[in-house]
């Protein structure tokens, strides 16, 4: 069990009041709200880590919160992909998508990640429903054709979320269901084919178009390194102007993840937190406790002691 665990069992009974207490002031302030949560295919290790992932939505389900889920699956697409002998690469976080390869993302994502996922959702009460980005047209993209230097770029068929329709997520949350979202997004330029959207980014524009209070991403490392690979240097709360400036140093899988948490907290989302997925029970520690895990963004930077010792 780890120390992070929110496991009371072993705990005084005084101890395990008090963690129904602590998380009472953020009950109240996210009842009725909605959450994106993006569930990482680096985070869905193993089982036991899978159902624990399940009963922390099912518990924001049941405390009144309004979860979407959106997921990844990259692992579990190149896992595929070595299976059918197709060969893939990635761009700054990005897998190049022939369109042998878009089937591939397509089938993976919509018919194998989300099933999962829907089904440990609706182990004991049949809340969850999957629904792609295809789907009432929640995504429309459009292809991505510049790096981030602004040169050309062929990425073949990789979108970037140009449009997002969040009605038939909006009808799923108003008939009381935990939507479970993939993100195959429509091509605007071509409405019959479809786009491989990172998963990160999709989340992010969802988020926004749903006016969420949090989005919470969940991934395989404890939250963002200011100087990765060293360990030591978590970020536990950064602001919009000081990630902006950090972007263009990331590498792989934070690229498209920090440029999406920036993304959001621009458009309004109060607050996108990246949070450890192999620790279990990371997103309720990080929504119902003072003190938070992983690494916090905000539009505004964070107040240091010696901050507000200058103002
Ligand atoms: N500065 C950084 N801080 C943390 N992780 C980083 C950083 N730079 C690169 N990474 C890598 O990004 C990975 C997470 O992104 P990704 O593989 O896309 O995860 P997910 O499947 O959860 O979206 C980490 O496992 C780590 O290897
Ligand atoms: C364009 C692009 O890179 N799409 C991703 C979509 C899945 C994803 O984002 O999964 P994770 O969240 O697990 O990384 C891919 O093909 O891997």
């Amino acid at each position: 069990m780890s120390e992070h665990s929110l496991s009371v069992a072993g705990l005084p009974a005084h101890s395990k009041a008090e963690v129904l207490i602590q998380a009472l002031p953020w009950l109240r302030r996210f009842a009725g709200t909605r959450v994106v949560i993006k569930y990482g295919g680096n985070a869905m290790v193993d089982e036991r880590l899978k159902r624990a992932f399940a009963a922390d939505v099912l518990f924001l389900h049941q405390v009144g919160l309004r979860p979407v889920v959106v997921h990844g699956g990259g692992p579990q697409i190149s896992a595929m992909l070595q299976r059918l002998a197709i060969t893939t690469e990635f761009r700054a976080g990005l897998r190049v998508t022939t369109k042998e390869a878009m089937e591939v993302v397509r089938m993976v994502l919509t018919g194998q990640v989300q099933r999962e996922l829907v089904s440990l959702l609706n182990a004991d009460v049949a809340h969850a429903v999957g629904l792609s980005g295809e789907d009432g047209r929640l995504f429309q993209a459009t292809r991505r054709r510049l790096d981030a230097q602004g040169e050309a770029i062929d990425l073949g068929h990789v979108g970037d979320v140009a449009a997002v329709d969040p009605t038939a997520v909006m009808d799923l949350l108003d008939a009381g269901r935990i939507p479970v979202v993939s993100t195959i997004a429509v091509d605007a330029e071509e409405p019959t084919e479809v786009l491989n959207v990172n998963a990160d980014t999709a989340a992010a524009a969802l988020a926004s178009a749903l006016g969420a209070t949090k989005l919470v991403m969940l991934t395989d490392v404890e939250g963002l390194y200011a100087a990765w690979p060293d360990r030591s240097s978590l970020v536990s709360h950064i602001g919009s102007e000081r990630l902006a400036t950090l972007l263009p140093s990331l590498e792989s899988g934070m690229v498209p993840k920090m440029a999406a948490c920036l993304q959001a907290v621009r458009d309004g989302v109060a607050q996108a937190h990246v949070i450890d997925g192999r620790q279990e029970h990371s997103m309720l520690l990080e929504i119902f406790t003072d003190a938070g895990v992983g690494t916090l963004v905000t539009l505004e930077e964070p107040r240091t002691a010696e901050s507000e010792e200058n103002t």
